[in-house]
């Protein structure tokens, strides 16, 4: 598998990069909004059509690959991480943010055997940049080595986070409360990119020294997840413990210690997890 890994990380940039072609070009058009799991899950016809472009780029090329895509799954297909060879597909992270026009829009492509992510690419459409990583190979951006911050204190950090598009009041008021939590700690500030990708990718170039959020799905965070490993951080269950891909529940840190603060103000709460869920809505 170690040379075919190469092959998958090519194919995965050449796709990621067709892809932020679609999503520019749809920027300068208009945009039919449709809804998903809430009046505030945003879906677009240009999301469908890239992840559909995605998987059939794939398959020509690994016929026998499997697919976890966020618009099949939604579509109805089963959300099932195996020990297969899998691609986790967001075709757009940030759908609200290309929605309206705000500048932060990724492709995200992971690629995982045995349950475990071996490539990661996330392509940030508007700033042209391509972060990619292979497992035990380092994360790059636009081909240059990329080192999350060394920063330990955490009253020196900032720690991005969601809003998620979950807007029961009593979840709004457990993600308000961890965010009141981290901010008076107190960090230098708190920021929302609008995409898991990016804010995992800013973790990884040591512009922010963690991201948390709890309601994401696998496919915001696969490739995410290796390219903050591989830059040198940690990626782990909000609680502290092990990530769970598939629980919706991310903490991705710099270093240790600033990992431990955060999750101490962190209110904890379980979503349900993407391989129980029904995303048909
Ligand atoms: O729907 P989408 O734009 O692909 O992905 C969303 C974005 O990553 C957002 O930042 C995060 O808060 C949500 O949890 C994700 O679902
Ligand atoms: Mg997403
Ligand atoms: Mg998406």
């Amino acid at each position: 598998m170690a040379d075919s890994l190469q092959t998958v990380m090519d194919y995965a940039v050449a796709v990621a990069r067709k892809a932020g072609e679609v999503v520019q070009t749809a920027l300068a058009g208009d945009r039919k909004v449709m809804t998903k799991s809430s009046a505030v899950d945003l879906v677009t016809q240009t999301d469908q059509k890239v992840e559909k472009l995605i998987i059939q780029s794939v398959k020509e090329k690994f016929p026998t690959h499997r697919f976890i895509g966020e618009e099949s799954v939604a579509a109805g297909e089963a959300c099932e991480l195996t020990n297969e060879p899998t691609w986790i597909i967001d075709p757009i992270d940030g759908t609200t943010n290309f929605v309206h026009s705000f500048p932060f829009v990724a492709v995200s492509i992971g690629f995982s055997v045995n349950k475990q992510v071996e490539v990661g690419v996330v392509y940030s459409c508007l700033e042209d940049k391509m972060f990619t990583a292979r497992r035990g190979r380092g994360a790059f951006c636009n081909g240059e080595p990329l080192q999350v911050s060394e920063q330990t204190d955490v009253h020196q950090s900032i720690i991005a986070t969601e809003f998620g598009s979950n807007r029961d009041p009593e979840v709004v008021d457990k993600i308000f409360c961890s965010m009141k939590n981290v901010l008076k700690l107190p960090v230098h500030g708190v920021r929302s990119a609008g995409t898991a990708a990016i804010n995992m990718c800013l973790v990884a170039s040591g512009c922010v020294e963690a991201y948390y959020e709890i309601g994401m799905h696998v496919w915001d965070i696969a490739a995410g997840s290796l390219i903050v490993s591989e830059a040198g951080g940690l990626v782990l269950d909000v609680d502290g413990g092990q990530v769970d891909l598939m629980s919706r529940r991310v903490l991705a840190a710099n270093n240790r210690s600033i990992a431990e603060k955060i999750v101490k103000e962190i209110v904890l709460f379980r979503p349900p997890r993407d391989d129980a869920l029904d995303h048909k809505q």
